[in-house]
């Protein structure tokens, strides 16, 4: 179904909600752009670097995309966990993955608290963006501590930009970006008051070091367009 949630005015900030799961899958794929190349960027990473029977998590894994992908592409037995604190999200989740046919345990948490067992990769594209900056380094921590030696970290994110003068050019493009997905200037500016203060940005140093700093031995970015960014990390 397609994304017209912001031709309205807004009466509340954004919220993973149902209105919004409705939509989800062709807003993320008009808003965030390169998303499906993206995808199946770190779908592959993930396959060459993880052993039979590896334990992943997807961190606000939204309706599934990501974790379907890797079942269907990969032929080793992998333990696959969504975790998701939208229920929106997580029912459409369990119907696509059922659809294809495919075994991964959906988890309604919220990642903040849940006690994730050893595992030996995580992931969290585009989520860590919505974890509030004084709870952001802890939870890269727990993240850290849960991943067995060697284990991957990859996540995505929007990203700002220190000098002020590219940083606005860079947004000014990706809004360009959004129009030729057909979102209206009303639309845009709709969502980006929706998102003042839920989505918060890093620079790409800030995310490099918030990793280096909870101890992962290295962190590379390998994805960017304009103010999006993907990095992979190993333990
Ligand atoms: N504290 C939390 N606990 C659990 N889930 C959370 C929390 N905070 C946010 N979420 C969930 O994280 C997801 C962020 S979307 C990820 C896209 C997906 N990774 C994709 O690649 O398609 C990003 C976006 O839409 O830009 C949503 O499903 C939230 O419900
Ligand atoms: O940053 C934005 O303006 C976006 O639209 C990114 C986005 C994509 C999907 C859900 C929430 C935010």
């Amino acid at each position: 179904m397609k994304d017209e949630i912001f031709k309205k005015p807004i009466s509340k900030q954004f919220e993973f909600d149902e209105e919004v799961a409705t939509v989800f899958d062709d807003m993320i794929g008009r808003s965030v752009p390169f998303y499906k190349e993206n995808l199946a960027l770190v779908r592959d990473l993930v396959i060459k670097n993880l052993q039979e029977d590896a334990t992943i998590y997807d961190l606000g894994c939204s309706t599934g995309t990501l974790l379907i992908e890797i079942a269907k592409k990969s032929d080793k037995n992998l333990y696959l966990k969504g975790i998701d604190n939208s229920a929106a999200m997580l029912q459409r989740a369990k119907n696509k993955a059922k659809a294809f046919g495919v075994d991964i345990e959906f988890i309604y948490a919220d990642i903040l608290e849940y006690d994730f067992s050893l595992a030996n990769c995580f992931i969290a594209n585009y989520t860590l963006q919505f974890i509030r900056p004084l709870k952001r380094e802890k939870f890269v921590k727990k993240i850290y501590e849960k991943l067995e030696d060697e284990g991957v970290f990859i996540f995505s994110e929007k990203i700002i930009t220190e000098d002020k003068r590219l940083n606005k050019q860079l947004i000014d493009i990706y809004y360009d970006f959004k129009r030729e997905q057909g979102y209206s200037d009303y639309e845009i500016a709709q969502k980006r008051e929706a998102l003042e203060n839920v989505l918060i940005p890093y620079t790409l140093k800030e995310n490099e070091e918030m990793l280096l700093q909870t101890g992962f031995r290295f962190v590379e970015p390998i994805f960017r367009w304009a103010n999006f960014a993907t990095f992979f990390a190993r333990k």
